[in-house]
């Protein structure tokens, strides 16, 4: 039998309801969208809003998308993200000789951040390497975790050394894995095409006061761009998932992709690079939504490049971040 590492590693990610349902969905937006990282109005002004209005109006709706995207197993971002996680200790054990435990935790909702340190703890683990699946940072999405592991740890007596993961929209293997993949869809669709890099968006004011996610995707953008070896004209970045009234970054996806066929560019894929993992944003939002208003405004292909998911590039990107943070701990 191996022994068990000197560190553990904890993955996080946003978090998804526990079922499709509208009082499963209106608990997992009750929390989400009263973190002020999210979310960061006065609350005297955002809870009225947020209880009377959104919790009462989006819930239905958005159950609705979920049971067109649930899996057998449950959410897509949840059941991805679980098939990453054993994959990753099964490739970490083999490589190192040692048991390395992962355990993946949600910022909001199940699994909770309590129960995967509880897990870690269970398997002797005293220094943790803290692995946001977010590769471009945001306070939004990345801080956020990283709030919310404080929180669970608040009362700790025995804190582990921790190690936390800030970003990585620049890493080479990642680059690589993202242009891997948009070079698999071009062989198999047996053409290349222009290609949409679709971020998820976040108010511009959040960006205005410091927050870096648009620069980290822009890099994102542009690396894979020359990874590929892409013209100026054969690319577009964009961000998605508009909420509320104030302005976003821009350029805005649905906009783009209305006027692109316009343009003469009539046939496209797109990549969401914001989203390790395949959720309800890309597998409706982008592939059913976006593709819809595409079509319907002139476009003639359109083709969603899946997230890097539980795949091989992703694992060995996963490994290598571990391996490059977790050295003080050898
Ligand atoms: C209200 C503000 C929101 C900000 C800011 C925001 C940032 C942000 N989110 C992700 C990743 C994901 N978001 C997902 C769903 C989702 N996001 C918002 C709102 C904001 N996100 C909402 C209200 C929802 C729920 C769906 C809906 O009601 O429309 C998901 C998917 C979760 C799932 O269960 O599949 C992910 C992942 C990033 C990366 C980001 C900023 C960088
Ligand atoms: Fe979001
Ligand atoms: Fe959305």
């Amino acid at each position: 039998m191996k022994n068990t590492s000197h560190y553990g590693v904890l993955i996080m990610n946003l978090g998804t309801p526990d079922a499709p349902k509208t009082p499963d969905v209106r608990r997992y937006l009750r929390e989400f969208l009263s973190d002020a990282r999210v979310v960061d109005l006065n609350p005297l002004i955002w809870k009225p809003i947020l209880n009377l209005v959104i919790l009462a109006l989006r819930p239905p709706k958005v159950a609705k998308i979920y049971q067109q995207v649930w899996m057998e197993e449950g959410s897509p971002l949840l059941v991805f993200s679980q098939r990453l996680r054993d994959k990753l200790q099964a490739e970490l054990s083999e490589k190192t000789g040692h048991n390395v435990p992962v355990a993946l935790a949600m910022t909001y909702g199940n699994p909770s951040v309590e129960s995967a340190a509880q897990k870690l703890r269970d398997q002797g683990v005293k220094n943790i390497l803290v692995l946001p699946m977010y590769p471009q940072f945001s306070a939004t999405t990345t801080a956020a975790a990283y709030d919310r592991l404080m929180r669970a740890l608040k009362n700790c007596p025995h804190w582990p050394s921790l190690q936390l993961l800030h970003d990585y929209a620049d890493h080479p293997m990642y680059i690589k894995a993202l242009a891997n993949s948009v070079r698999a869809q071009w062989d198999k669709q047996g053409e290349r095409r222009h290609l949409v890099l679709s971020y998820h968006g976040i108010p511009k004011r959040y960006v205005t006061n410091g927050d870096p996610y648009a620069r980290r995707c822009e890099t994102t953008s542009r690396l894979v761009a020359e990874e590929l070896e892409l013209g100026d004209h054969e690319w577009t970045h964009v961000y998605q998932s508009r909420f509320g009234r104030e302005e976003w970054l821009k350029p805005y996806a649905d906009v783009t992709l209305r006027a692109l066929p316009s343009m003469g560019v009539k046939k496209i894929n797109v990549i969401s690079p914001a989203f390790s993992i395949d959720c309800i944003e890309t597998l409706e939002e982008v592939t059913l939504e976006l593709g819809d208003e595409f079509k319907h405004n002139g476009g003639v292909a359109f083709d969603y490049i899946p997230a890097l998911n539980d795949s091989a590039d992703q694992i060995a990107l996963y490994v290598d971040l571990i391996e490059q943070n977790t050295k003080q701990w050898k």
